[in-house]
Protein backbone atom coordinates (compact mmCIF):
# COMPACT_ATOMS: atom_id res chain seq x y z
CA UNK A 1 0.00 0.00 0.00
CA UNK A 2 1.04 3.76 -0.89
CA UNK A 3 2.13 5.56 2.07
CA UNK A 4 1.24 8.74 0.36
CA UNK A 5 -2.39 9.67 -0.78
CA UNK A 6 -2.78 10.33 -4.48
CA UNK A 7 -3.04 13.92 -5.39
CA UNK A 8 -6.38 15.48 -5.68
CA UNK A 9 -5.76 16.16 -8.89
CA UNK A 10 -3.61 14.57 -11.37
CA UNK A 11 -3.04 14.86 -15.36
CA UNK A 12 -0.52 11.67 -16.68
CA UNK A 13 0.84 12.41 -20.49
CA UNK A 14 -2.46 14.46 -21.19
CA UNK A 15 -3.48 15.17 -24.40
CA UNK A 16 -6.45 17.57 -26.28
CA UNK A 17 -6.57 18.95 -29.27
CA UNK A 18 -8.78 21.33 -31.15
CA UNK A 19 -9.99 19.52 -34.65
CA UNK A 20 -6.71 18.28 -36.09
CA UNK A 21 -4.65 20.59 -33.87
CA UNK A 22 -3.04 19.15 -31.17
CA UNK A 23 -2.77 21.80 -28.43
CA UNK A 24 -1.68 19.51 -25.08
CA UNK A 25 1.23 17.33 -26.10
CA UNK A 26 1.67 14.97 -23.47
CA UNK A 27 0.85 17.07 -19.71
CA UNK A 28 2.25 15.86 -16.71
CA UNK A 29 0.64 17.84 -13.54
CA UNK A 30 -0.24 17.32 -10.34
CA UNK A 31 -2.07 19.28 -7.72
CA UNK A 32 -2.01 17.86 -3.64
CA UNK A 33 -4.75 18.43 -1.57
CA UNK A 34 -4.85 22.14 0.21
CA UNK A 35 -2.20 23.37 -2.11
CA UNK A 36 -1.79 26.05 -4.49
CA UNK A 37 0.07 24.89 -8.12
CA UNK A 38 0.38 27.79 -10.61
CA UNK A 39 0.96 27.01 -14.18
CA UNK A 40 2.82 29.30 -16.08
CA UNK A 41 3.79 30.44 -19.24
CA UNK A 42 3.37 32.78 -22.40
CA UNK A 43 0.38 32.71 -24.45
CA UNK A 44 -0.77 30.17 -26.21
CA UNK A 45 0.94 27.38 -24.32
CA UNK A 46 -1.50 25.59 -23.56
CA UNK A 47 -2.84 26.82 -19.64
CA UNK A 48 -6.17 27.75 -20.60
CA UNK A 49 -6.43 24.18 -22.70
CA UNK A 50 -5.36 22.22 -19.52
CA UNK A 51 -7.76 24.03 -17.32
CA UNK A 52 -10.85 22.90 -19.28
CA UNK A 53 -9.40 19.05 -19.75
CA UNK A 54 -9.12 19.42 -15.99
CA UNK A 55 -13.03 20.94 -15.33
CA UNK A 56 -14.91 17.99 -17.83
CA UNK A 57 -14.71 20.76 -20.88
CA UNK A 58 -12.37 18.93 -23.31
CA UNK A 59 -12.30 15.93 -23.97
CA UNK A 60 -8.87 13.82 -23.71
CA UNK A 61 -7.29 12.55 -26.79
CA UNK A 62 -4.53 10.71 -24.80
CA UNK A 63 -3.33 10.17 -21.19
CA UNK A 64 -5.27 10.19 -17.88
CA UNK A 65 -7.08 12.79 -15.47
CA UNK A 66 -7.62 11.73 -11.90
CA UNK A 67 -9.37 12.85 -9.17
CA UNK A 68 -8.11 11.53 -5.94
CA UNK A 69 -6.50 8.65 -8.00
CA UNK A 70 -9.47 7.52 -10.03
CA UNK A 71 -9.35 7.87 -13.58
CA UNK A 72 -12.06 10.21 -14.74
CA UNK A 73 -11.34 10.24 -18.52
CA UNK A 74 -14.38 11.76 -20.65
CA UNK A 75 -15.93 13.34 -17.25
CA UNK A 76 -18.53 15.70 -18.32
CA UNK A 77 -18.64 18.97 -16.75
CA UNK A 78 -21.83 18.42 -14.40
CA UNK A 79 -20.20 15.15 -13.00
CA UNK A 80 -16.23 17.23 -12.41
CA UNK A 81 -18.70 19.68 -10.43
CA UNK A 82 -20.32 17.18 -8.44
CA UNK A 83 -16.77 15.13 -8.03
CA UNK A 84 -15.45 19.16 -6.39
CA UNK A 85 -14.01 20.69 -9.35
CA UNK A 86 -14.91 23.99 -9.71
CA UNK A 87 -13.66 26.61 -12.16
CA UNK A 88 -13.65 30.03 -13.07
CA UNK A 89 -12.93 30.43 -16.65
CA UNK A 90 -10.60 33.56 -18.08
CA UNK A 91 -13.47 36.37 -18.59
CA UNK A 92 -14.97 34.92 -15.22
CA UNK A 93 -18.19 33.10 -16.65
CA UNK A 94 -20.27 35.77 -14.83
CA UNK A 95 -23.75 36.87 -16.41
CA UNK A 96 -23.20 40.79 -17.00
CA UNK A 97 -27.32 41.37 -17.50
CA UNK A 98 -28.61 39.84 -14.29
CA UNK A 99 -27.71 41.09 -10.80
CA UNK A 100 -25.44 40.14 -8.32
CA UNK A 101 -28.18 38.20 -6.41
CA UNK A 102 -29.41 36.51 -9.82
CA UNK A 103 -25.95 35.27 -10.49
CA UNK A 104 -25.58 34.12 -7.35
CA UNK A 105 -29.01 32.80 -7.66
CA UNK A 106 -28.07 30.73 -11.18
CA UNK A 107 -25.37 29.43 -9.26
CA UNK A 108 -27.90 27.72 -6.72
CA UNK A 109 -28.42 25.12 -9.27
CA UNK A 110 -25.81 22.61 -7.66
CA UNK A 111 -28.09 22.67 -4.45
CA UNK A 112 -27.18 25.82 -2.13
CA UNK A 113 -29.50 27.65 -0.94
CA UNK A 114 -29.51 31.30 -2.08
CA UNK A 115 -29.98 32.48 1.05
CA UNK A 116 -26.29 30.74 2.44
CA UNK A 117 -24.88 31.39 -1.07
CA UNK A 118 -25.61 35.19 -0.76
CA UNK A 119 -24.91 35.27 2.93
CA UNK A 120 -21.40 33.87 2.48
CA UNK A 121 -20.49 36.19 -0.37
CA UNK A 122 -21.56 38.80 1.38
CA UNK A 123 -19.32 38.68 4.56
CA UNK A 124 -16.54 37.34 2.46
CA UNK A 125 -16.79 40.89 0.15
CA UNK A 126 -19.54 43.49 1.65
CA UNK A 127 -18.94 45.53 -1.46
CA UNK A 128 -20.66 42.80 -3.08
CA UNK A 129 -23.43 43.13 -0.42
CA UNK A 130 -24.06 46.68 -1.00
CA UNK A 131 -24.48 46.47 -4.88
CA UNK A 132 -26.58 43.18 -4.60
CA UNK A 133 -29.19 44.80 -7.09
CA UNK A 134 -26.97 45.89 -9.73
CA UNK A 135 -25.88 44.20 -12.74
CA UNK A 136 -23.21 42.58 -12.99
CA UNK A 137 -22.14 44.58 -15.97
CA UNK A 138 -21.64 47.24 -14.74
CA UNK A 139 -18.98 46.22 -11.40
CA UNK A 140 -15.86 47.03 -11.38
CA UNK A 141 -13.30 44.10 -13.06
CA UNK A 142 -12.50 43.28 -9.29
CA UNK A 143 -15.57 43.00 -7.80
CA UNK A 144 -16.76 40.70 -10.96
CA UNK A 145 -13.71 38.50 -10.00
CA UNK A 146 -15.01 38.49 -6.56
CA UNK A 147 -18.80 37.34 -7.55
CA UNK A 148 -17.08 34.56 -9.78
CA UNK A 149 -15.60 33.57 -6.74
CA UNK A 150 -18.75 33.93 -4.39
CA UNK A 151 -20.70 31.63 -7.48
CA UNK A 152 -17.68 28.70 -7.72
CA UNK A 153 -17.29 28.68 -3.54
CA UNK A 154 -21.59 28.42 -3.41
CA UNK A 155 -20.67 24.83 -4.41
CA UNK A 156 -18.08 23.99 -2.00
CA UNK A 157 -15.73 22.62 -4.31
CA UNK A 158 -12.15 20.90 -2.97
CA UNK A 159 -10.55 22.27 -5.87
CA UNK A 160 -10.52 25.53 -7.62
CA UNK A 161 -8.92 26.37 -11.29
CA UNK A 162 -8.91 30.00 -11.68
CA UNK A 163 -8.18 30.78 -15.07
CA UNK A 164 -5.88 34.41 -15.46
CA UNK A 165 -7.66 36.07 -12.09
CA UNK A 166 -5.51 39.34 -12.84
CA UNK A 167 -6.91 39.86 -15.98
CA UNK A 168 -7.64 43.12 -16.76
CA UNK A 169 -7.46 44.14 -12.99
CA UNK A 170 -5.10 46.77 -11.40
CA UNK A 171 -2.24 45.50 -9.55
CA UNK A 172 -3.57 46.13 -6.06
CA UNK A 173 -6.99 44.66 -6.53
CA UNK A 174 -4.75 41.49 -7.76
CA UNK A 175 -3.01 41.54 -4.58
CA UNK A 176 -6.42 41.18 -3.13
CA UNK A 177 -7.83 38.91 -4.87
CA UNK A 178 -4.61 36.62 -4.05
CA UNK A 179 -5.38 37.16 -0.49
CA UNK A 180 -8.16 35.66 -0.68
CA UNK A 181 -7.32 33.03 -2.29
CA UNK A 182 -4.54 32.21 0.25
CA UNK A 183 -7.43 32.46 3.04
CA UNK A 184 -9.83 29.90 0.85
CA UNK A 185 -6.56 27.69 1.39
CA UNK A 186 -6.20 28.20 4.88
CA UNK A 187 -10.04 26.84 4.71
CA UNK A 188 -8.81 23.87 2.90
CA UNK A 189 -9.24 24.29 -0.16
CA UNK A 190 -7.08 23.71 -3.13
CA UNK A 191 -6.52 25.62 -6.10
CA UNK A 192 -4.69 25.61 -9.39
CA UNK A 193 -4.44 28.84 -10.78
CA UNK A 194 -2.65 29.61 -14.18
CA UNK A 195 -1.53 33.20 -15.11
CA UNK A 196 0.72 34.42 -17.72
CA UNK A 197 1.96 36.62 -15.19
CA UNK A 198 3.69 34.73 -12.57
CA UNK A 199 4.33 37.27 -10.31
CA UNK A 200 0.70 37.73 -8.95
CA UNK A 201 0.68 34.29 -7.89
CA UNK A 202 4.39 32.97 -6.49
CA UNK A 203 3.99 34.61 -3.30
CA UNK A 204 0.99 32.20 -2.87
CA UNK A 205 1.38 29.16 -4.85
CA UNK A 206 3.59 25.93 -3.07
CA UNK A 207 4.29 24.71 -6.50
CA UNK A 208 4.98 26.32 -10.45
CA UNK A 209 4.63 24.35 -13.08
CA UNK A 210 5.93 25.73 -16.47
CA UNK A 211 4.19 25.55 -19.94
CA UNK A 212 5.68 25.80 -22.98
CA UNK A 213 4.35 24.37 -26.21
CA UNK A 214 1.74 22.06 -24.85
CA UNK A 215 3.99 20.46 -21.76
CA UNK A 216 4.99 20.99 -18.35
CA UNK A 217 9.23 21.26 -19.07
CA UNK A 218 9.68 22.43 -15.61
CA UNK A 219 8.29 22.04 -11.84
CA UNK A 220 8.98 23.24 -8.81
CA UNK A 221 9.33 25.39 -5.62
CA UNK A 222 7.94 29.09 -6.76
CA UNK A 223 11.82 30.07 -5.98
CA UNK A 224 13.37 27.33 -8.07
CA UNK A 225 11.10 28.88 -11.49
CA UNK A 226 11.70 31.81 -10.76
CA UNK A 227 15.60 31.53 -10.71
CA UNK A 228 14.99 29.20 -14.03
CA UNK A 229 12.65 31.55 -15.60
CA UNK A 230 13.72 34.36 -17.41
CA UNK A 231 12.49 37.77 -16.26
CA UNK A 232 10.13 37.46 -19.53
CA UNK A 233 8.40 34.59 -18.63
CA UNK A 234 7.28 36.43 -15.22
CA UNK A 235 5.35 38.84 -16.61
CA UNK A 236 7.72 41.77 -16.91
N1 LIG B 1 -11.13 26.92 -29.41
C1 LIG B 1 -9.95 26.79 -30.02
N2 LIG B 1 -9.86 26.33 -31.29
C2 LIG B 1 -8.66 26.18 -31.91
N3 LIG B 1 -7.48 26.47 -31.34
C3 LIG B 1 -7.50 26.95 -30.08
C4 LIG B 1 -8.73 27.13 -29.35
N4 LIG B 1 -8.43 27.61 -28.12
C5 LIG B 1 -7.07 27.71 -28.07
N5 LIG B 1 -6.53 27.31 -29.24
C6 LIG B 1 -5.09 27.26 -29.55
O1 LIG B 1 -4.48 26.37 -28.64
C7 LIG B 1 -3.20 26.84 -28.24
C8 LIG B 1 -3.13 26.90 -26.73
O2 LIG B 1 -4.08 27.85 -26.25
P1 LIG B 1 -4.40 28.09 -24.73
O3 LIG B 1 -5.49 29.11 -24.66
O4 LIG B 1 -4.60 26.80 -24.03
O5 LIG B 1 -3.03 28.70 -24.22
P2 LIG B 1 -2.73 29.60 -22.96
O6 LIG B 1 -1.36 29.19 -22.50
O7 LIG B 1 -3.83 29.50 -21.96
O8 LIG B 1 -2.67 31.03 -23.53
P3 LIG B 1 -3.69 32.23 -23.26
O9 LIG B 1 -3.08 32.95 -22.13
O10 LIG B 1 -3.64 32.98 -24.55
O11 LIG B 1 -5.06 31.66 -22.99
C9 LIG B 1 -3.02 28.18 -28.92
O12 LIG B 1 -2.23 27.98 -30.05
C10 LIG B 1 -4.40 28.59 -29.31
O13 LIG B 1 -4.40 29.36 -30.48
Amino acid sequence: MKDEPAPLLELAGARAAYGPIEVLRGVDLRVEAGSVVALLGPNGGGKSTTMKVCAGLLPLTGGELRLAGRRVNGLAAEDAARLGVCSIPEGRGIFPNLTVRENLWVATRTGTRLRDMEEAAYTRFPMLGERRDQLAGSLSGGQQQMLALSRALGTAPAILLLDELSMGLAPMIVTQMYDTVAQLVAEGLSVLVAEQFARAVLPIADTAALMLNGRVVSVGTPGEIEDHLSSGYLGG
